[in-house]
């Protein structure tokens, strides 16, 4: 076994990196580079070919990279060791080091003959079983075999969850629309009852499927909406076996389901080494599967396998995650860029940058090393984003002339699902998409905007006026990922992406990309304000700010 790296600032690697931001790197501008190298974009351009759905693109040549930083960055990724964590992942070892598990996600989607050993166990045959029984249930539903509790068809699926018990199957189902097999999905999450009062509104106890979507079976939001919805199942249909009808979990605690009242036989798995914003290729997935069909789920697995395989077997320099993560650091630590935008140019890719946002956030988000030390550089980004062009009429003012470097990955599809007008729609779409990631890096100087302006009739004072204010400085970075079109496969294969990337950057920190303890402080502090509540006194026991809100409320909530 190699010894402890040092930590990442003491690490020679990324010193030498540091003096060649100080020296050259922050000076670097894309458009010089461009203007110096015609080569440029094939140097920094990946092109994945899949099997069946086309090539993937990754553009990552708009970056204030050049050779020597490129090479330096990468040599970061060799001596931190990043292939020796990859492979220790893809082993089974026990890299949740807080938690003490596997880390295993990619198991849930090794589509071939390889046996995966968790603790020396295989757990390719469970992991098959489980597929198998999602694939008989989900083509019992689409079918109308499985019938509701008066004996008609399931027309609509709730899933009910929160977190990644959500935010995965809600972006896969959303983005796969046009796979759709014809029944509703909603998702309840929120335990703010509107959340489900309003879904509670659009179906019929009779054709409606209830899907409680918890690895734990313990989050207080999931088990209280799932409560008052069986309690709103059982006062329309009186029959207590009309829950074995409309009801199935998903989770890794039998004992906890079987309480609820679900029968184990409506049970779907999965293991303690799956991580909840891991969770959307398990039994989490099942609404994917209702929504899309079965056969659409595994092209969604094929998909994140192609890119575990990608991952696995490419040298850096062509490694598509490796790349992305190494951007991200370069422009978080050097730079120190705060934040990183998600900015899809899909309206199916609508809950892309939520669903990062925990993938990410909860993943990355961390303030201490893996052995328990305040770190001293920054660790996770801000991940945020909405969806093209609707991003351009709000926010991207201040990512082409606000004060802060906002890293972007713009992400299109070359086809549309919808060729509505001829097609028209998604050729502006696509133009825009293009003159962004152009204008964010060009920018425009004072003598270009002043040749428009005096074109415009504009002179002397007011000229010289508006001047400043036409001018972009240009030089923000962005990466390009085209894919073909968003199918199940290649955004299995995205998603995938973006978790490797996650993934290594947590190598690079040095910290531990999968736990959240960060959640937990928050829930421990409502359970003791939760009885407080229903106190008739004025509470007293919290800062004075914290009573002052409790108190407010108690005297108007009722
Ligand atoms: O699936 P569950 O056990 O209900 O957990 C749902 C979510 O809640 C927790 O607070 C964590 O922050 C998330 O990582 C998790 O996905």
């Amino acid at each position: 076994m190699a010894g402890a790296l040092p930590t990442l600032t003491q690490e020679p690697t990324y010193q030498k990196l540091q003096e060649l931001f100080d020296s050259q790197g922050k000076d670097l501008n894309i458009k010089d580079l461009f203007v110096k190298d015609p080569k440029r974009f094939s140097k920094y351009s990946l092109r994945l070919h899949t099997q069946n759905d086309g090539e993937i693109l990754l553009d990552y040549s708009k970056n204030r990279i050049n050779d020597e930083v490129w090479d330096l960055l990468l040599a970061l990724a060799k001596v931190r060791r990043v292939d020796a964590a990859r492979d220790a992942m893809f082993a089974g070892q026990h890299i949740n080091i807080t938690e003490n598990r596997a880390v295993l996600h990619t198991a849930l989607r090794n589509r071939g003959t390889d046996s995966v050993l968790v603790d020396d166990k295989d757990v390719m045959p469970e992991v098959r079983a489980e597929l198998a029984h999602m694939k008989e249930f989900t083509n019992k539903v689409i079918s109308g075999v499985w019938r509701g509790c008066t004996g008609k068809q399931i027309t609509d699926v709730v899933n009910i969850g929160i977190g990644g018990s959500d935010l995965g199957p809600l972006m896969v189902t959303e983005a796969l629309k046009p796979y759709g097999k014809g029944l509703h999905s909603h998702f309840v999450s929120n335990i703010d009852g509107t959340h489900l009062a309003e879904v509670l509104k659009k179906v019929n106890y009779e054709t409606t499927l209830f899907i409680v979507a918890s690895k734990t079976f313990t989050t207080q939001e999931t088990i209280t909406n799932a409560t008052s919805a069986k309690a709103w199942l059982l006062d329309l249909a009186k029959e207590p076996e009309s829950v074995a009808k409309h009801f199935v979990a998903l989770s890794t605690n039998k004992e906890k389901v079987t309480e609820f009242g679900i029968d184990s036989a409506n049970m779907f798995g999965f293991w303690d080494w799956v991580g909840g914003r891991y969770s959307l290729w398990s039994a989490i997935g099942l609404s994917i599967c209702l929504s899309i069909g079965f056969e659409n789920f595994e092209q969604l697995l094929d998909g994140a396998h192609y890119m575990d395989n990608h991952f696995r077997s490419t040298p850096f320099e062509k490694n598509a995650p490796v790349i992305l993560a190494l951007l991200g650091v370069w422009y978080s630590n050097f730079f120190k860029a705060e934040t990183h935008a998600l900015l899809p140019y899909d309206q199916y890719l609508h809950r892309f940058a939520a669903y990062f946002q925990q993938g990410d956030m909860e993943s990355n988000g961390k303030f201490v090393s893996k052995a328990g030390k305040a770190v001293k550089y920054s660790t996770g980004p801000i991940v945020w984003g909405e969806p093209g062009t609707n991003g351009q009429h709000a926010f991207y003012q201040l990512i082409h002339q606000g004060t802060r470097l906002i890293p972007c990955d713009f992400i299109a599809p070359a086809q549309t699902h919808n060729p509505i007008a001829g097609g028209k729609h998604h050729k502006i779409l696509l133009s825009n998409f293009l003159a962004q990631t152009e204008a964010l890096m060009a920018g425009k100087t004072a003598d270009e905007a002043r040749a428009e302006l005096t074109k415009a009739g504009l002179c002397g004072n007011e000229l010289e006026n508006l001047l400043p204010h036409k001018v972009f400085v240009g030089n923000r970075p962005t990466n390009s990922i085209v894919v073909k079109k968003v199918s199940p496969f290649t955004l299995g294969a995205l998603i995938a992406l973006y978790e490797h990337k996650i993934f290594v950057q947590g190598i690079i920190w040095d910290i531990n990309s999968f736990d959240q303890w960060g959640v937990e402080l928050g829930k421990q502090l409502a359970k003791a304000i939760e009885p407080e509540l229903d106190h008739c006194n004025e509470v007293s026991s919290h800062d004075s700010s914290t009573n002052g809100l409790i108190n407010f409320i108690k005297a108007n909530w009722k």
